[in-house]
Order: C-alpha cells, then sequence, then structure tokens
C-alpha cells in the first residue's frame, strides 16, 4: 500500500486507523477491524520473532482523561501475522507494525519481509516502545536509530515507515527530521504513548500498574497537545514525500480535525477505540463530517497542513 496513492483525493471515511496495539492482537481482532465499515486501514499489534505473554498483569489502566499501560510487548509472533495475512482477503490496507528487541530482531524481519515476493504490504517498524523492561526507546538514541535506518535501507525496498514517541523540544524535532529526511520512508506515525508516566491510587498509596514499578506509557485526551505538537513539528520539518499518520489524544472529530490541520494524512484512535469499542470509527467520522460541512471543506486536503498562527 503506498499512503500517498490512498491519500490522494480522500474523504473522510477512510482517514481512520486504529492505534497499534488496540485491538489488533489476535486473528479475531484484526477480522474485527478488517470487517470495520468505516476505518481506511488497520495496524497489527507491534510484532516480535516469537510470540510473548507480555509483562504481568495488571498492565493497562484507564485514567479519567486517558490511560496508562506496560503491556510490554505482548504479541502472536511474527510468524502467526505473516499467516494471517496470506489466508485473509485485505479488504483494506493492513499496516505490518515490528517491533524487535534489538537491532538484530528488526532486521531479521524486515530481512524476512523484504524477501517474501507474497508481502506487498506497508510496514511500520516501531522505535518507541516504551515498555520492553530494560530496553531503551530507539528513537531517543539518535546515533543507534540512524544507524538502524542505514542498514535497513540497504536493502529494504518496500514501502516503510516508523512509529515515533513523542518528542519534547524543538531542537529535538530538528534532530529527528534531519536524521529521517535522509531516508525514503513511507511515512512516519507520530506519536506513540508519553512513555514511563506513573499513576498513583491515593486510597491505597499504590501505583496501579504491576509492571516497572507502576511506570507505562501514557496515551488518551490528556496527551493531545503533545500529539499535535510533534505532528505540526514534523509536518514542518519532514520532506512532503514522507506522510504523517496522526496518534495520540483523538477522541473525537474536532480532535481529528486538529490532527489534519497540523498535517497529518491519516489518524489514528488508541485509548479511544479500546474504551468505546470499534464504534468509535462511525462516531468520530460523522463529528469530523458534521464540521467539515459547517466550514464548507468537501476534502481533507482542503485543510489540511493549513494551521494558521497568531502574525
Ligand atoms: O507495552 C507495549 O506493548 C507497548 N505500549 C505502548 O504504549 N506503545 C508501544 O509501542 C508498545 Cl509495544
Amino acid at each position: 500500500v503506498d499512503l500517498s496513492a490512498q491519500i490522494a483525493n480522500m474523504k473522510v471515511n477512510n482517514l481512520f486507523l486504529n492505534a497499534s496495539g488496540i485491538h489488533c492482537q489476535t486473528e479475531a481482532e484484526l477480522d474485527d477491524l478488517m470487517q470495520e465499515p468505516v476505518s481506511g486501514a488497520m495496524v497489527t499489534k507491534s510484532m516480535t520473532p516469537q510470540s510473548r505473554f507480555g509483562n504481568p498483569l495488571p498492565r493497562y489502566y484507564r485514567l479519567a482523561n486517558g490511560s496508562i499501560n506496560s503491556m510490554g510487548l505482548p504479541n502472536e509472533g511474527f510468524d502467526y501475522y505473516m499467516d494471517y495475512l496470506k489466508t485473509h482477503d485485505q479488504i483494506k490496507p493492513v499496516i505490518v507494525s515490528v517491533a524487535g528487541r534489538s537491532k538484530e530482531e528488526d532486521l531479521a524481519m524486515l530481512h524476512t519481509l523484504q524477501d517474501d515476493d507474497s508481502y506487498q504490504g506497508l510496514t511500520e517498524l516501531n522505535l518507541s516502545c516504551p515498555n520492553v523492561i530494560g530496553e531503551p526507546q530507539m528513537a531517543y538514541d539518535f546515533p543507534a536509530a540512524n544507524d538502524l535506518l542505514k542498514e535497513v535501507f540497504s536493502f529494504y525496498k518496500k514501502p516503510l515507515g516508523i512509529k515515533l514517541p513523542p518528542y519534547f523540544d524543538l531542537v529535538h524535532f530538528d534532530q529527528i527530521a534531519e536524521l529521517l529526511n535522509q531516508y525514503p520512508l513511507s511515512h512516519v506515525n507520530t506519536i506513540n504513548s508519553i512513555g514511563n508516566g506513573l499513576w498513583i491510587d491515593v486510597n491505597s498509596e499504590t501505583v496501579v500498574l504491576k509492571p516497572k514499578g507502576g511506570f507505562g506509557g501514557v496515551g488518551g485526551s490528556m496527551v493531545l497537545p503533545t500529539a499535535l505538537a510533534n505532528v505540526r513539528g514534523l509536518r514542518q520539518r519532514l520532506n512532503p514525500s514522507i506522510k504523517i499518520i496522526g496518534t495520540g489524544g483523538v477522541t473525537n472529530g474536532r480532535d481529528a480535525f486538529a490532527h489534519i490541520l497540523c498535517g497529518a494524512e491519516m489518524v489514528s484512535i488508541g485509548t479511544q477505540l479500546y474504551e468505546e469499542g470499534l464504534g468509535a470509527f462511525e462516531r468520530v467520522t460523522r463529528e469530523l463530517t458534521d464540521i467539515m460541512e459547517a466550514k464548507g471543506y468537501e476534502l481533507l486536503a482542503d485543510f489540511r497542513g493549513k494551521l494558521k498562527v497568531i502574525e
């Protein structure tokens, strides 16, 4: 799938997809996403070479205005998802999310995808999982990320995007964009959860997640300002050929509209999709369509990236 081809004159109805990790680990969940009539694409749970149970429970907790998770990359393993693609009609593009626990694991999975002539899909290299115990986030280690991407693009010739964590300093927007602009990326998906937050139950004076002493990635409506900043900051700095999937904090049509104003080509829904169910796609799409009609916009391209600043 070439996102730009799908994006050309996209109307609202195929704008949305799930955030990786949400309703996308098992065959049954993937079938639900495949059959869901409104979303325009879907992404798998980030996969590792072997299946993983992930971190001990409790590892997800809903907050008043978001979520915190320390799942620890639970997934069915690379071969399971390859089999899924080979045995199911792709009614919509399936983005394959890859998250090796080392450079070697990333390269091994990407070599297999590159060498598999039957695989013509869009792949997303997740450089931003914050919850694998003892593993630093590659996307915060610029030299290591550059080494990895240099090696990846020496052999990987199919469409490839990367999933980034949020950055919080404009100098880091400059640095990651300068790094990424060297490579023929299909897209950047930003943001992943805000890593290593901490939530406390004051009544019991206890953390709410078991792994990592309670530290986990934060998502949901409270991360919208950070998500919008990262979509906007990267859109302003990345080559136009690198599309942006906006992820983070989308709960309604207004949030999706804001992501598109910042330059998002497609928009993921994560925490809200998990809490509300797949019906969120239809609701958010309807809300966005209503906003567009009220404003006189017919196409997403009519306002994409056209955020105004105060002169
Ligand atoms: O703990 C996880 O599985 C996880 N959780 C996240 O919030 N982002 C990720 O990329 C991953 Cl891989």
